[in-house]
């Protein structure tokens, strides 16, 4: 584990690893008045994942899915079924790779261009997992499969489209309750194919 002038002492311990992996670190750490005090981080470790945005420009929707999360459903999600944006974990594969098998199996489209817009740490004070982002244009006629998941896997997924004003308006009234869906949303209405069409100067 590399060390460095504010880092020293670092030993790991695995709390679990009965699916992914909680490990808890124990090291030294320099605060910015320069004393060295001991911490003890509580670290899960899933690896990284990747989301995509996969949006139709002609009829103006996006293609989201709905499944059950049973950590929300401990936290203040009564019947624990969640918005989200098409993804999955990596698996091994490089990011783009990955996104286009998740597209894939849980939309059944196999979409052309991918657009890489961003990575970002999902939750950095807990967990690991940098999360790869991207935008990615979809039609009907690109449908390939039924998706819903992999029935192997107990993914059970809906599939829904909403219209692009639709879809804004479930942002700001606070019906989207996943950040890495608020993010692509957000990102694509700010720079994206969601940008409110530019109203001409009088
Ligand atoms: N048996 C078992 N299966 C699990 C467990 N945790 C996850 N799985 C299964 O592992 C698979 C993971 O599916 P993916 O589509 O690859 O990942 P995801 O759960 O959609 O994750 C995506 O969203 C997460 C939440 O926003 C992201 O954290 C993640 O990076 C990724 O983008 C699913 O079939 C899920 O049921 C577990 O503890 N036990
Ligand atoms: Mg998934």
């Amino acid at each position: 584990m590399p060390e460095n002038d504010r880092l020293r002492n670092i030993r790991k311990e695995t709390l679990s690893s009965a699916w992914y992996t909680l490990y808890r670190y124990d090291f030294e750490y320099r605060r910015s008045d320069g004393r060295w005090e001991s911490r003890q981080r509580e670290v899960y470790d899933r690896g990284n994942g990747a989301a995509v945005l996969l949006y139709d420009a002609s009829r103006r929707k996006v293609l989201l899915t709905r499944q059950f999360r049973m950590p929300t459903f401990v936290n203040h999600n009564p019947d624990g079924l969640l918005t989200e944006v098409c993804a999955g974990l990596l698996d091994g594969a490089d990011p783009e790779a990955a996104i286009r098998k998740e597209i894939l199996e849980e939309t059944g489209y196999r979409v052309e261009q991918l657009e890489k817009i961003l990575e970002a740490y999902s939750s950095p004070g807990a967990v690991t997992e940098i999360l790869h982002y991207y935008l990615a244009a979809y039609h009907p006629g690109q449908k390939e499969a039924e998706g819903g998941g992999v029935p192997e896997e107990t993914e059970d997924i809906e599939l829904l489209e909403f219209g692009f004003e639709e879809i804004l308006e479930k942002v700001r009234n606070g019906e989207i309750r996943d950040a890495k869906t608020l993010i692509l949303i957000q990102y694509a209405a700010l720079f994206g194919p969601l940008r409110p069409v530019a109203r001409e100067i009088q």
